[in-house]
C-alpha cells in the first residue's frame, strides 16, 4: 500500500481551515483557511437587516459548506496529492453551536417563510442570551437533586444545548414545533457530507447532557423545565449517538464533485474543536492539561475516575480519549478580549506607531508589554468581558480593570489583560488539581501560542507550570483528520484506534515555556488579590455588573 492522507477540517469562531496530512507521521503537506462569508451574526440577519437583540451570536450554515468548497480542493491543489489516496475525513466545531433543521435536514434558516425570524438561524456557542433559560434550568435540577449536575460542575451553562433550546420555544414556539431536529453543527455538516444523520458522543456527553450508562435526563425532568419539553429528548434530539472515531458514512458524490474528494471516502462522526486537539498533542494518559488557546480556551484533561470539580462544562466517559473520563473547562473569552482592547480601546499613536514598525498593533502591544516586570503595571484585571465559563458558569458577569492612574499606558493595560486571563485559567488548573484531577503539565494549542510569546511566559508563571507547545498552527484540524483516520481504519491504511492515530502522529515542539520562579513570586501575591476580587464580584458578595446589564436591558 502506498503512502496514505487524511484530511481534517477544524470550524473556528471565524474561519474554517483544512489540513492535509501524511498518515504515517502526521506531516503536513498543505494547509488552507476560509474566512466565513458572514462572519459571526450578532447585530442584524442578513438581507432583512431585522436587528438582534444583546447577548445574540449567530452564523450562516452556508459558510461552512462553504470552508468545504474552498479550503479541500485548495489543499488537494497546494500538496499534488491523488484525491484516491486521501482514505479519510474528519472535522471539528466550535460546541455548543446548535441549529434547527426541518424533515429534510435542511435549516430553518434555509425557508424563506422562515429566515427573517432571528431563532431560525443557527445559535453560535458564543450566543448567551439563554441565561434566563440556564438559571431556571440550574434551580430545578438542584432543587430535583438531578444526578447529572455534579457532572457539570453544579450548572449547566446559557451556551449549551438545553438551554438554547429551550429559550426558542419561550421566545419563537412556531419556530420550535417546526423544527425536525435541534442538531448540533457539526453533526449537521457531517450529514451533509455523508447523507447520515447521527450525533456524536463528544458533544452529546458535552453539551446536551447526555450520558453512555444513562442517557439524557428524564422525562419529569424535561417535563418540570416547561411540559412541552416533556418528550423532548424522544422526538426533536432523537437519534443515534455514537462515540468518536466512528465512520458516519462515505462522502457523497455530490459532496466528492464539491470537494474534488472520491465519492465513498471515509468520515468520522462529528467532534468538538478543543476535544480533537488533544489528541494532536499526543495527550493521550491523565495528568497533562490541554489548552486550546484562541478567542477563548478550552482546557481539557483525562482522569481514571470521575470527581467533582466546581464550575467544569463536564466529565464524559470516552469524551476525549477511550477508556478515560474526559474533563473539560473553560474561558469564554480570551483572544477576543485582546481584540476587543486593540479594536476599541487603543489610542491612534499606537496605530501610527505599528504601522510605522511593520508590526500588527497586538504585537506592538506585546513587545511594549515585554518590557515590564510582574506587578509592575499596577494593574489588575477579571476576565469576564464575555462572562465567566469556569468556575463560575455566570454568562452575565462582566469585565474590570482596577489600578488605573493618569500615567496609565496602553502596554499596561494590554499586559493586564493577557494576566488575567492567566489568572483565569489558574483558577481552572486549582478547581482540578485540589479536587483530585491532577494537573501536571499543560499543553498548549491554537492561534494563541503561536502568536504572543508573552502570553505564554505569563501563563507558566501564573501556574508554575512548565507548557509545552503543539508543533502543528492546526492542531484541532490535525486531531480531525486523525479521527477521519481511525474511521478509514488500519485495513485501508488509516489506524484502528485514535491512541494509535496518536503515536504515530502527534507532535510537539521543542521549546517550552518554563515558569521563572521570581516572576511565581509575584504572581502568586496578585493572583491571591485576583481571586479575592473574583469572589467578590462572582459570588454574589457584589452583584453589581448584574444589575448594570439589568438597568442596560430595561433602556435598550
Ligand atoms: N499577537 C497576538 N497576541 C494575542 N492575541 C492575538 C494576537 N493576534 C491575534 N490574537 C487573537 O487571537 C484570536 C484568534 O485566535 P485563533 O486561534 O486564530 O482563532 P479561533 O479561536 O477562531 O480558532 C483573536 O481573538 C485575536 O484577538
Ligand atoms: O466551547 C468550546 C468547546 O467546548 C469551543 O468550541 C468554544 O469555546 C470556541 O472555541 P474557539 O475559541 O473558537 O476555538
Amino acid at each position: 500500500m502506498g503512502k496514505k492522507y487524511a484530511i481534517g477540517v477544524d470550524y473556528g469562531t471565524e474561519s474554517g481551515r483544512a489540513v492535509l496530512v501524511d498518515l504515517s507521521d502526521g506531516t503536513e503537506l498543505a494547509d488552507h483557511v476560509t474566512p466565513y462569508p458572514h462572519n459571526v451574526i450578532d447585530e442584524q440577519l442578513p438581507e432583512s437587516g431585522i436587528k438582534l437583540e444583546m447577548d445574540w451570536a449567530l452564523q450562516h450554515p452556508a459558510d461552512y459548506i462553504t470552508v468545504l468548497q474552498r479550503s479541500i480542493p485548495a489543499v488537494l491543489k497546494e500538496s499534488g496529492i491523488d484525491p484516491a489516496d486521501v482514505i479519510g475525513l474528519g472535522i471539528d466545531f466550535t460546541a455548543c453551536t446548535m441549529l434547527p433543521v426541518d424533515e429534510n435536514g435542511r435549516p430553518l434558516c434555509f425557508n424563506p417563510e422562515l429566515k427573517d425570524q432571528p431563532h431560525s438561524w443557527l445559535k453560535l456557542w458564543k450566543h448567551h442570551a439563554a441565561q434566563d433559560e440556564a438559571n431556571l434550568l440550574n434551580q430545578i435540577a438542584e432543587q430535583r437533586g438531578e444526578a447529572f449536575l455534579p457532572r457539570y460542575g453544579g450548572k449547566i451553562s446559557s451556551e449549551w444545548m438545553i438551554a438554547k433550546i429551550w429559550q426558542i420555544l419561550n421566545e419563537a414556539p412556531d419556530i420550535y414545533e417546526r423544527t425536525d431536529l435541534f442538531l448540533e453543527a457539526t453533526d449537521w455538516v457531517i450529514a451533509q457530507m455523508t447523507g447520515n444523520t447521527i450525533r456524536n458522543s463528544c458533544t452529546a456527553g458535552y453539551k446536551s447532557i447526555w450520558h453512555k450508562q444513562d442517557g439524557y435526563p428524564s422525562r419529569e425532568f424535561f417535563k418540570a423545565l416547561d411540559p412541552r419539553l416533556e418528550l423532548l429528548t424522544d422526538t426533536k434530539l432523537r437519534g443515534e449517538v455514537a462515540p468518536l472515531g466512528t465512520k458516519a458514512g462515505g462522502l457523497t458524490e455530490a459532496m466528492a464533485a464539491l470537494t474534488g474528494l472520491k465519492a465513498g471516502t471515509a468520515v468520522a462522526v462529528g467532534n468538538v474543536d478543543a476535544h480533537a486537539a488533544v489528541p494532536a498533542v499526543g495527550v493521550v494518559t491523565p495528568g497533562k492539561l490541554v489548552m486550546a488557546m484562541g478567542t477563548s480556551i478550552c482546557h481539557m484533561l483525562l482522569g481514571a475516575e470521575e470527581k467533582q470539580v466546581e464550575g467544569m462544562c463536564g466529565v464524559v466517559e470516552d469524551g476525549i480519549i477511550p477508556g478515560y473520563m474526559g474533563y473539560e473547562a473553560g474561558q469564554s473569552a480570551v483572544g477576543d478580549i485582546f481584540a476587543w482592547y486593540v479594536e476599541q480601546g487603543v489610542p491612534a499613536y499606537v496605530e501610527e506607531a505599528a504601522n510605522k514598525e511593520g508590526l500588527s498593533v497586538h504585537e506592538w502591544l506585546e513587545h511594549k508589554a515585554s518590557a515590564y516586570v510582574p506587578g509592575q503595571t499596577g494593574l489588575l484585571a477579571l476576565d469576564w468581558w464575555n462572562g465567566n465559563r469556569s468556575v463560575l458558569v455566570d454568562t452575565d458577569l462582566t469585565g474590570l480593570l482596577v489600578g488605573y492612574t493618569l500615567l496609565t499606558k496602553p502596554e499596561e493595560i494590554y499586559r493586564a489583560l493577557l494576566e488575567s486571563t492567566a489568572y483565569g485559567t489558574r483558577k481552572i488548573v486549582d478547581a482540578f488539581h485540589n479536587n483530585g484531577v491532577e494537573v501536571q503539565e499543560l499543553y498548549a494549542c491554537g492561534g494563541l501560542p503561536q502568536k504572543n510569546k508573552l502570553l505564554m511566559q505569563i501563563y507558566a508563571d501564573v501556574t508554575n507550570r512548565e507548557i509545552k507547545i503543539a508543533a502543528s498552527k492546526q492542531t484541532p484540524a490535525l486531531g480531525a483528520a486523525m479521527f477521519g483516520a481511525v474511521a478509514a481504519g488500519a485495513a485501508n491504511g488509516g489506524y484502528d484506534n485514535i491512541v494509535e492515530a496518536a503515536q504515530q502522529m502527534a507532535r510537539i515542539r521543542e521549546e517550552t515555556f518554563k515558569p521563572i520562579p521570581a516572576n511565581v513570586e509575584v504572581y502568586e501575591k496578585l493572583y491571591q488579590e485576583y481571586s479575592k476580587l473574583h469572589d467578590y464580584f462572582g459570588r454574589g458578595a457584589n452583584d453589581v455588573m448584574k444589575r448594570l446589564k439589568a438597568i442596560k436591558e430595561e433602556i435598550i
